[in-house]
């Protein structure tokens, strides 16, 4: 079994945190200003706990509509991409996000994507086999858990644990952790806010962002992320770049913010600075 997206090394951070009433913090607000210079950038963007606020169901997840307008104002700008990069599947960000056809997309954790007419590989037949053997194994083990509950994914699936009686996790986890080991232990492990998810492939966000950076041939490349698997994106940021991490816990972005409200008025911010350099351009070209 391979382990990705754990194991994030304490970086040297910036703590720009961000008080909605009172707005950005100024070395936030500077250090965006001065990403918002480069002549081409990519806004790559994690969905669950970044765009969108943890919620129960996730097919009732949704990104907050402030940071969907920024997004719309950043699409609408010169030399400037935006990207979805998340664990879920591409089904699952078409129905969530609107007009996502238009938007560049890494899913299942860098496993699938959609870059324009680049749809990526459809998995095979006996790729197939793998993840339906594997969706039973774990159907059959949360059955016995009340709140437990599988995802199937084309690639693989994930374990919801949010719901269930979280005494009854490590069992449920073990068990299927177990079953991997003995009966397909070249599947990849993945963990998550609640989640255990094993996929045939062990690509991760990071493969992601280096393929969105040579799609789009960016100068700079700007991640927000919240969760565990997002600090494979994060890792794969190179100098000038800007990570953003969202919420609690250990990584090795340069900035932090709250929450998804405070997502939304960095990238409302930045749209603002980028615009500004467009007009700028405009006048001095
Ligand atoms: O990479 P992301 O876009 O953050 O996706 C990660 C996982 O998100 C979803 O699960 C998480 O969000 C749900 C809705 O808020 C929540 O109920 C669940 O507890 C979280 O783990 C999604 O269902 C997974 O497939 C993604 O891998």
């Amino acid at each position: 079994m391979t382990a990705t997206g754990e194991g994030a090394s304490a970086p040297e951070q910036h703590g720009a945190e961000v008080n909605p009433a009172a707005g950005l913090d100024p070395i936030l607000e500077a250090a965006l200003s001065r990403f918002a210079q480069n002549p081409r950038i990519l806004v790559a963007l994690d969905f669950d706990g970044t765009l969108a606020p943890i919620v129960d169901d996730p097919m009732s997840a949704r990104a907050l509509p402030e940071s969907a307008a920024a997004i719309a104002e950043l699409r609408g700008l010169t030399d400037t991409t935006v990207a979805l990069v998340s664990g879920r599947d591409l089904a699952s960000l078409d129905a969530l996000y609107p007009d996502s056809a238009g938007i560049l997309i890494v899913a299942s954790h860098g496993g699938e994507y959609r870059l324009g007419e680049d749809a990526g590989p459809e998995p095979t037949e006996a790729e197939r086999a793998r993840v339906a053997a594997l969706v039973q194994a774990l159907e059959r083990g949360a059955a016995g858990i009340a709140g437990a509950w599988v995802e199937p994914k084309p690639l693989g699936a994930a374990v919801h644990t949010r719901l269930a009686e979280q005494v009854s996790v490590p069992a449920l986890h073990g068990a299927a952790r177990a079953w991997v080991r003995a009966n397909d232990p070249e599947l990849s492990e993945r963990t998550g806010k609640d989640v255990l998810e094993f996929s045939i492939l062990s690509a991760t966000k990071g493969d992601g962002i280096a393929r969105l950076r040579a799609h789009t041939g960016a100068d700079a490349v700007f991640y927000a992320g919240d969760d565990v698997t997002d600090e494979d994106a994060f890792a794969a940021l190179e100098s000038g770049d800007f990570g953003l991490k969202c919420g609690p816990g250990e990584t090795r972005a340069e900035h932090r913010v709250a929450g998804p409200r405070e997502v939304a008025l960095v990238l409302r911010a930045l749209a603002r600075a980028r615009a500004s350099r467009a007009y700028a351009k405009t006048v001095t070209d």
